[in-house]
């Protein structure tokens, strides 16, 4: 059996159960989904400021997934945070939600378009887009102009705005499938596909079956070069956890 670590790296809560609910609906039934967040950090991350913050929650958490031997993590936030200094302290492979959904959406259309949450977020996902070499397949980006935690208040506004901007994409991106720009999106992607017969696709769940994939292929994240274990050194105060010896 398999056990995956799925790290929120925000600390509400209710985004955490949302994502795990969906991740545990895709999992293979051998499938473990470890749900954990920062015991510290930020409610929401909504910006370069945000993700500095999340990252050191995220790297606790990849170093406590590691020494309890997970077969696989993934950082559930959509700007991916931390997603290269993780690959660093791992062993098992390290899948970012963004990077996900991305992959996936290449291989089932030309061109996607990414619906996420606060305008300012979108030049992090431009960021991403540009890091993983995915710039060329993404026609169009859109923000529902609503916070993240806006997604959990239980008024279902900000998931109707999630659903008239896919709609709105669909028409006039040119783009064949759409990739949802945030973690607390992850319930919405199956319904969505159904409704506007594109695939939406949610980075929670393409992650999920990544990590099965790759552990069943045997294949790990690469400890040759840049991505071996951090150079060991005393590392001082709140960080001498992230110790690896
Ligand atoms: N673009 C985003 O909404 N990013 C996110 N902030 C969070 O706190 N979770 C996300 O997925």
């Amino acid at each position: 059996s398999l056990c995956i670590q799925l790290i929120n790296p925000n600390t509400s809560q209710a985004m955490t159960e949302v994502m795990a609910q969906t991740a545990r609906s895709v999992a293979a039934p051998q499938t473990h989904i470890l749900a954990v967040c920062p015991e510290e950090g930020a409610p929401s991350i909504e910006g370069h400021f945000d993700e500095a913050i999340a990252t050191l929650g995220v790297l606790q958490q990849i170093k406590a997934g590691r020494d309890a031997g997970v077969d696989g993590h993934i950082i559930a936030c959509f700007g991916d945070p931390g997603l290269l200094a993780a690959r660093e302290l791992a062993r098992a492979p390290v899948i970012g939600i963004a990077e996900a959904a991305m992959h996936l959406a290449t291989m089932l259309a030309t061109r996607f378009s990414i619906v996420t949450t606060l305008p300012r977020t979108l030049t992090i996902a431009r960021h991403l887009l540009h890091q993983y070499g995915f710039e060329r397949h993404c026609a169009a980006l859109h923000a529902i102009d609503l916070p993240v935690l806006s997604l959990e208040d239980g008024s279902g506004l900000a998931q109707e705005k999630v659903r008239e901007q896919c709609i709105a994409a669909k028409k006039s991106d040119g783009s064949g499938a759409i990739v949802l720009g945030c973690g607390g999106m992850a319930d919405l992607a199956q319904e969505l596909t159904i409704e506007l017969n594109i695939p939406v696709i949610d980075g929670v769940s393409a992650a999920v079956k990544m990590v099965e994939s790759l552990a069943a292929l045997r294949l790990t994240t690469s400890k040759h070069g840049d991505l071996d274990y951090p150079l060991e050194k005393p590392l001082s105060g709140r960080f001498a956890g992230l110790n690896l010896r």
